[in-house]
């Protein structure tokens, strides 16, 4: 079985609260995106093994989100052994919950392969023990966020038919670091209400670009470079460093961004 598990983007971010658990409570758009890695699951003799190409995953097989996926799931159901190959696109540590994604679909993928009986909705305490982002990717549909990024419902808007630019400056950002930068406040707008609006550029914005941007300037002329080049809106995605910048028609990178991992696409669906 090959699945296709994708990236996504954050537009609004608010970081509420810091909870008794040590984690933050936020409010948050996710948007999914159709920048993929490749995940092939198949059933295999003696024990689980995992294998990957692309891009280089940090930390031993224990460690990969798809591995702890597929033991979490074997606690309580029951499953041959099986062969993971991961080949991996999505940028890691930019915001845009690739490994999240991954442990999603490893989730979904195992449930449809083994044909166990649980739902989508029946997973997401599995994905809720392997991180804060992975609620979101069982769904693939735009969805608010609040509590830890795992309380999620669902939203009218859609980035259909809009021109994504995604830009990785190859800076890495640690989630845990980016958090502890962070001091936590109300937020300023009902996003739930202002992401319906069409003025995202004033009204909606992510709070880590306060504490983030003043330590890697890059960040925010990128951020300046997608409005120069005709973005209705534009920002970082997540903890970073992912800069977005969302188009109504097609734009060719610049030559400057060479050194950059860019990504850029249309969104067909919602
Ligand atoms: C920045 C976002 O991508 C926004 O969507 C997410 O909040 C991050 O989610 P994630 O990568 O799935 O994060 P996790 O793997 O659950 O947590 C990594 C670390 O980030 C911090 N963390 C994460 C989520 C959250 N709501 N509060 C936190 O303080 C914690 O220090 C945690 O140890
Ligand atoms: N299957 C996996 N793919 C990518 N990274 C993985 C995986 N399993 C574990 N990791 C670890 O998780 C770390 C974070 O990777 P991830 O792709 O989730 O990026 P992220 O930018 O932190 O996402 P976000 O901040 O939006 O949640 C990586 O540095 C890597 O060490």
């Amino acid at each position: 079985m090959v699945l296709f598990p994708h990236a996504k983007i954050n537009i609004g971010l608010y970081i509420t609260k810091k909870r008794k658990d040590g984690f933050h409570d936020l409010e948050t758009c996710f948007f999914p995106v159709p920048w993929t890695d490749v995940l092939e699951i198949t059933p295999s003799e003696g024990e689980f093994t995992f294998s990957s190409s692309g891009l280089d995953i940090a930390g031993v097989i224990e460690d990969n989100l798809c591995y702890k996926a597929y033991e979490l799931l074997r606690k309580d159901h029951q499953m041959p052994p099986v062969h993971i190959h991961l080949h991996k696109i999505i940028p890691m540590g930019a915001g845009l919950g690739g490994g999240s994604s991954d442990a999603a679909f490893t989730l979904m993928g195992l449930r449809d392969l083994f044909q166990l009986p649980l739902t989508n909705e029946d997973l997401q305490p599995y994905a809720a023990k392997l991180g804060s982002d992975c609620a979101f990717f069982l769904s693939n549909q735009a969805a608010f966020g609040k509590g830890k990024g795992d309380k999620l419902s669902s939203i009218e808007a859609s980035l259909k038919g809009k021109f994504l630019v995604l830009l990785y400056p190859a800076v890495g950002i640690s989630t845990a670091e980016a958090y502890a930068g962070v001091t936590p406040a109300k937020a300023p707008v009902d996003l739930r209400k202002a992401i319906l609006k069409a003025d995202w550029k004033e009204a909606i914005s992510n709070d880590f670009e306060k504490s983030i941007f003043p330590h890697y300037p890059v960040l925010a002329s990128l951020k300046e470079e997608m409005y120069t080049l005709g973005a209705s809106y534009a920002a970082m995605s997540g903890s970073g460093s992912t800069i977005f910048g969302i188009f109504d028609k097609k734009i060719d990178p610049p030559a400057r961004w060479a050194d950059y991992t860019v990504w850029s696409g249309w969104v067909e669906k919602d």
